[in-house]
């Protein structure tokens, strides 16, 4: 690609129309750092304002994961990088709803997390058959509430989104398919194939007529907003706390939490 941006932690690509975000970094199952998010924000920027672009892809390197939320190695009561928590992660979550152009989640093995947030906040998902989802935030001393609770709760249901939240069990891409969290499932080496099949679909389909849908979509869930910066400003003052920081050390250390000893 001429021009193409230097990028560390991602890959950018343009595909046809289809720009290809994708996060390159296989060995902590493409966790986020502060600088990956800076860069995932620019390139939906990038993507977002190239009028020869009609859609995004948002993916994780290799085929173990797609994303798992925030890299616990970078994560010492707060993480490395810019913004309320250190990770400009309201910044990026808004901006895969405010890009005028669906974004389609190519999940490719674990959304676990904050990556399971990702997913859930892209247009449309598609998932290898070897993919799983879930939330751990209870089981490492975080949370990501709004677009994490509530915009899960309208796409799954209120009570499987608690259940989801709570016992922190593993969906397979099938199971997650069935709660709707899911648009369609494919076997892991037909993956390729079908995104291409959606961004060359869209790519035939008036932009401006789907930049419209995608702002109506969003206008009756945009109030999760501040559900969501109010949780971020909450999850600050969390994981200031010894039981938080607890959750950390035992996912680091390889352990079980003990978080009743430091409940204050
Ligand atoms: C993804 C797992 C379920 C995979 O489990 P398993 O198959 O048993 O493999 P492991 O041996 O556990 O992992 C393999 C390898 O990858 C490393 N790794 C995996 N995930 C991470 C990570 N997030 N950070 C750093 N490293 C990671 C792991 O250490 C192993 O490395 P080795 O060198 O081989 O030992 C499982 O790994 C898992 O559960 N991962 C934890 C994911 C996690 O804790 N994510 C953060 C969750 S926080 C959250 O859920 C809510 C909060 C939130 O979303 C948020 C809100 C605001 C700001 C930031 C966040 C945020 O996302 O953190």
């Amino acid at each position: 690609m001429a021009n193409a941006p230097a990028f560390e932690d991602i890959i950018y690509e343009v595909r046809g129309r289809a720009a290809w975000i994708i996060i390159n970094r296989p060995k902590v199952y493409n966790a986020f750092r502060g600088q990956t998010l800076e860069e995932m924000i620019r390139a939906l920027h990038l993507a977002g304002n190239d009028k020869d672009v009609a859609s995004i892809v948002i993916t994780g390197a290799g085929d173990k994961a797609f994303c798992t939320g925030g890299d616990q190695s970078a994560h010492e009561g707060n993480y490395d990088g810019r913004g309320v928590v250190g990770l400009p992660i309201d910044e990026l979550q808004g901006l895969i709803r405010d890009v005028p152009k669906p974004v389609i989640a190519r999940v490719n093995g674990f959304a676990i997390g904050g990556g399971n947030v990702l997913a859930t906040l892209c247009d449309l998902t598609i998932a290898s058959e070897n993919a799983m989802f879930g939330q751990v935030g209870p089981k490492v001393g975080s949370f990501d509430a709004g677009w994490g609770t509530c915009l899960l709760a309208r796409i799954v249901g209120d009570k499987k989104a608690r259940e989801i939240w709570y016992l922190n069990d593993r969906l397979s891409a099938r199971d997650a398919m069935s709660y709707g969290l899911v648009n369609k499932v494919v076997p892991l080496e037909e993956l390729d194939a079908a995104v291409t099949q959606w961004t060359d679909t869209l790519a035939e389909r008036s932009p401006t007529a789907l930049a419209f849908l995608k702002r109506s979509f969003n206008a009756d869930s945009d109030s999760i907003r501040g559900i969501s910066n109010l949780a971020l400003h909450a999850v600050k003052l969390y994981y200031a706390t010894p039981e938080s920081q607890e959750g950390v050390n035992a996912f680091n250390e390889k352990r079980k939490p003990d978080f009743y000893s430091f409940v204050e």
